[in-house]
């Protein structure tokens, strides 16, 4: 389970996380969503470890989150982290020198499901295919929890149901957890169990996708439309 209580984050004088309070628990698929800028990477990076809160907590499993916390989470960034000149057996390689957590025959697995060739080089893969590459590297970590932001920015629809179907076909919800931030919410909609809404780095509003759909009768796109613009999600 991941609790966080009363964060802060800010750079200068920018508030990327203003007050946020939120239970996730495992099991589950969760979507992160809201505007552009509205503190869903900072959101991630705090979860992973990477960016330091400046306030308030964030339990995982009841353990506070520290930079350590990069070799028991399977963090996905929206950035690409690797060397450019790598194959994509190199990086995977990389991945087993910094995670014992990383099972590469899982991470072939993948590779070969989303149908990318172990030998080719980061630099000359197409935007999707390095972004399926990068999701088997993820994917390939036996870890509890995988973040991933953005998994599927600027992917074409069948790339991105491609991924999906991966997502769902390597991730055990008995054991593991899935938290992803998207803009693409139409296309994954059905893939979530949750979703957290945030506006201006606070929780608008955090629910079950079956609870939006029976309670308010609309899809989840139209209430994340008319909640944002209300600033409050009914
Ligand atoms: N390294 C940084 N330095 C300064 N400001 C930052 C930094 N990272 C994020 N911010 C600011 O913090 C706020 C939240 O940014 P964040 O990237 O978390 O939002 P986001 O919801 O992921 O946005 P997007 O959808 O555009 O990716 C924004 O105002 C952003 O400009």
């Amino acid at each position: 389970m991941i609790e966080l209580n009363n964060v802060k984050k800010s750079y200068g004088s920018t508030k990327a996380l203003q007050c946020v309070s939120l239970t996730l628990e495992t099991g589950k698929i969760i979507g992160i969503a809201g505007e552009n800028g509205s503190g869903k990477s900072t959101l991630l990076k705090s979860l992973a470890g990477v960016s330091p809160i400046d306030s308030g907590s964030i339990l995982i499993d009841g353990k506070p989150v520290s930079r350590k916390d990069a070799e028991r989470i399977a963090y996905l960034p929206d950035a690409d982290m690797f060397y450019p000149y790598f194959t994509v057996g190199q990086m995977f390689a990389y991945y087993r020198s910094q995670f014992a957590d990383f099972n590469e025959v899982k991470a072939k697995e993948v590779l070969d499901f989303l149908e990318v060739p172990l030998s080719s080089k980061m630099k000359t893969l197409s935007k999707g295919m390095r972004g399926r590459a990068k999701m088997a590297a993820t994917l390939g970590r036996e870890s509890r929890y995988y973040l991933m932001d953005e998994p599927f920015s600027g992917l074409d629809p069948m790339v991105r149901g491609d991924l999906v179907k991966g997502l769902l076909r390597f991730t055990d919800l008995e054991r593991q957890t899935l938290i992803l931030s998207t803009h693409e919410i139409r296309e994954v909609e059905t893939l979530l169990d949750e979703l957290v809404l945030l506006k201006g780095g606070n929780v608008l509003a955090h629910r079950q996708l079956d609870d939006i759909r029976d309670e308010t009768g609309q899809d989840t796109v139209e209430w994340m439309t008319k909640g944002t613009k209300a600033g409050a999600a009914g």
